[in-house]
């Protein structure tokens, strides 16, 4: 199969990460006999250097007609002190936006070679497998009015939905749950905010049509607390957008590391973004040594759900897989035995599971 990929790198250890991404992919192109075609395009402060915006229209419109985007990370303290508006960070909400990627699957797992890596006890690690089904491109990281009022005194954001956006999402947690464990755990603030009470509302009244899936609500804070306590409790879980990007950060301690977490944003029609969890890890950018399982399982999660590529995506994971249970692994895992690897000797490692030596050599020494 022929797929065209776009690639936006984006700022700190994003590059490293992706250049990693890329050699998975160009090994399982070899294996399965697919054509992959790569075009990169600038997003966040690496945007905001080159073309004075987080976001340019040439990046819009390639992703718009792509096949698939692969995101790295963005933002730093390079432009911190830029207005939200003008922000890296708004770059990537603004992709999401323009893309109509309103569905953020970002799966938890624990990893057996990595239970001990967790600071949490083995015991409750052991067979966790989550998704969390987060609201990508409304609530509160979107609502309207947001900002600073003209003296500087008053400060806005607002939580806003529409019934379709909630309905379009719970929907999505709820087909996520009859494909797994049938489990769905709705998560709201519905003792104070309102938006919860109708969120609440359309999963009870979605529920009707989902007689297989056990359906129950929690509100964010206990939630957040159970996440840690009993992981093992929660298959899927549905939520709102800031709701659910704290949570997904919290969850990525089962797994031992957040630079483990890949996410897929997905539209209606199967376009998808894919991106690791984590941000752009300033404090580590640069020096080698960030961890691309994130980034990688993410492509993962692309050939699956862009492209169809189940078995191919498979062999992505067990490449991974095999790679931790050979006992390698990168500095942020605190694994006490095995080898600590840089991020490109740990792609190699992935490709090796993947391919031959010669094709291993080829694809590594043109990328490292
Ligand atoms: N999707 C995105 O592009 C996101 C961007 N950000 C941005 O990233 C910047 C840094 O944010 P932080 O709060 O520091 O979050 P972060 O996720 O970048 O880093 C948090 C901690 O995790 C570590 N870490 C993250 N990814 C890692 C990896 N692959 N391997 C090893 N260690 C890793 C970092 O070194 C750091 O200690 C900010 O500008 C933030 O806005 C934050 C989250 C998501
Ligand atoms: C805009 C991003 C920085 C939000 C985020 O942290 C994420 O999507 O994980
Ligand atoms: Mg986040």
């Amino acid at each position: 199969m022929k797929k065209q990929v776009i690639l936006l790198p984006g700022d700190g250890v994003g590059p490293e990460i992706m250049a990693g991404a890329k050699a998975v992919l160009d090994a399982v192109a070899m294996e399965f006999n697919h054509e992959f075609t790569y075009h990169e395009h600038a997003i966040g402060g690496d945007a905001i250097d080159r073309f004075d915006t987080p976001l340019p229209e040439d990046t819009i419109k390639a992703c718009q007609t792509a096949d698939a985007v692969l995101l790295g990370a963005v933002g730093g303290p390079k432009w911190s002190g830029r207005p939200a508006s003008g922000s890296p960070e708004s770059g990537l909400l603004g992709i999401r936006k323009a893309l109509g990627l309103f569905a953020n699957l970002r799966p938890v797992q624990s990893f057996t070679p990595l239970m001990h890596a967790s600071p949490l006890k083995t015991e409750l690690v052991a067979g966790c497998d989550i998704m969390i089904v987060r609201e990508l491109t409304s609530g509160l990281y979107f609502g309207r009015p947001s900002g600073r009022s003209a003296d500087g005194s008053e400060v806005v954001d607002t939580l806003h939905y529409t019934r379709e956006e909630i309905e379009r999402i719970v929907v999505r947690g709820f087909e996520a749950a009859r494909k797994r464990k049938g489990r769905l755990t709705s998560v709201d603030k519905a003792n104070v905010l309102e938006s919860s009470r109708m969120w609440r509302e359309i999963v009870e009244e979605k529920a009707r049509d989902y007689p297989d899936v056990t359906v129950e609500h929690q509100l964010v804070d206990a939630a957040a607390m159970k996440l840690i306590t009993n992981p093992r409790h929660f298959d899927v879980i549905v939520t709102e957008n800031m709701f659910g990007d704290i949570l997904s950060d919290e969850a990525s301690v089962l797994t031992g590391s957040i630079g483990m977490l890949p996410s897929a944003s997905l539209r209606a029609d199967g376009l998808g973004l894919y991106e690791p969890v984590h941000g752009s890890a300033p404090d580590i950018a640069g020096e080698g040594i960030a961890n691309p399982l994130g980034m990688i399982l993410s492509a993962a999660m692309m050939l699956k759900y862009s492209f169809g590529m189940e078995e191919e995506a498979e062999a992505v994971e067990k490449a991974v897989i095999d790679c931790l249970e050979a006992g390698n692994h990168t500095h942020d895992l605190d694994v006490k035995n095995g080898n600590v690897f840089g991020t490109d000797m740990m792609v190699r490692k992935v490709v090796e599971n993947l391919s031959s030596r010669s094709i291993t050599d080829a694809i590594c020494s043109s990328y490292m």
